[in-house]
């Protein structure tokens, strides 16, 4: 459906990515200290954490965007051994805040995501074309091909974003935050598109987000980051738990089971749960 093919030098193995030791200073501050992840091939692992806490930073590394010498490898490959265009066939990246360049269409930018595949110079091809459509309409965007993506709604540029990742047809999907600009319908359709891709065709899936319940939902596991270290790791009902969560995010929550995973309800603080109201129903008694 994404158009995937064999992915150059790299084999199959699996163990999709496997970060050891990892530790990333930016300007003279150390943002990553000894981070350790592995995500089997055809896992859905999600990053959550804190802002600040190098969720991006650590994506950032895995898809080959920041120096990591020797730490991180990719389907038994190192990752600075693999040429940019080898790398482009295995790991697709759908950063927070990817720049939309200036007077392109919809079609033109998911079209980029085919770039591995097209000789420099070359046209783009039937099977190029076809997954590029296929894409479009299976993330709802047939009637936006013609737009200007820049005139976009910010939830429509999402997807555009993640349709050129997909069309890139990695084996690989760093998903930053890919459902934070989505209402809560097109979130659930983005995310059961992805994890269907992942069923249908062997994707592994890294992801960051902030809402804990669908992180919780939708990965095998999750990944606590704090302070640029790994903090706790395991399924959803391992690291979902209130004191981590009070201890790491300095949250006041609930956790409740849900159908597909435990849900996080935030508790406002320092005021009583439930009755009692005033007289007029408006406001309650701080504690
Ligand atoms: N070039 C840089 N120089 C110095 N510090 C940086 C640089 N880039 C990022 N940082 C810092 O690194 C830390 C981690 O940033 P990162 O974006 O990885 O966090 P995050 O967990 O994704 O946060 P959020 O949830 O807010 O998106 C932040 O404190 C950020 O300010």
């Amino acid at each position: 459906m994404t158009g995937r093919e064999p992915a150059g030098a790299v084999s199959p193995t699996a163990v999709a990515v496997e970060v050891r030791d990892l530790h990333v200073t930016l300007d003279r501050v150390p943002i990553l200290t000894g981070v350790d992840l592995t995500v089997a091939a055809g896992e859905w692992v999600t990053v959550i954490g804190p802002n600040g806490a190098g969720k991006s930073t650590l994506l950032r590394a895995v898809g080959g965007l920041l120096p990591a010498g020797p730490a991180v490898t990719l389907f038994g490959t190192p990752i600075r051994a693999l040429k940019p265009r080898q790398r482009a066939r295995v790991v697709a990246t759908v950063a927070q805040s990817p720049a939309v360049p200036a007077g392109m269409s919809v079609l033109d930018y998911v079209l980029l995501g085919r770039t591995p595949y097209i000789a420099p110079l070359g046209r783009e091809s039937a099977a190029d074309l076809g997954a590029v459509h296929d894409v479009l309409a299976r993330l709802d965007l047939d009637a936006f091909r013609s737009r200007e993506l820049a005139t976009l709604s910010g939830g429509e540029r999402q997807r555009v974003f993640l349709a050129r990742a997909l069309a890139q047809g990695a084996t690989l999907l760093l998903l930053d935050e890919p459902t934070s600009a989505l209402d809560i319908g097109h979130q659930q359709e983005v995310l059961e598109l992805v994890d269907q891709l992942r069923r249908e065709h062997g994707l592994t899936v890294l992801a960051t987000m902030h809402d804990l319940s669908i992180a919780g939902e939708y990965a095998d596991r999750l990944v606590l980051l704090d302070a640029g270290r790994v903090v706790a790791a395991g399924p959803p009902d391992e690291v979902l738990t209130e004191e981590l969560l009070a201890r790491h995010y300095r949250a006041n929550v609930r956790v409740v089971p849900g159908e597909h995973g435990p849900l996080v309800v935030p508790v406002r603080r320092g005021w009583k749960q439930g009755p009692p109201l005033n007289a007029s129903g408006i406001g309650r008694a701080p504690c």
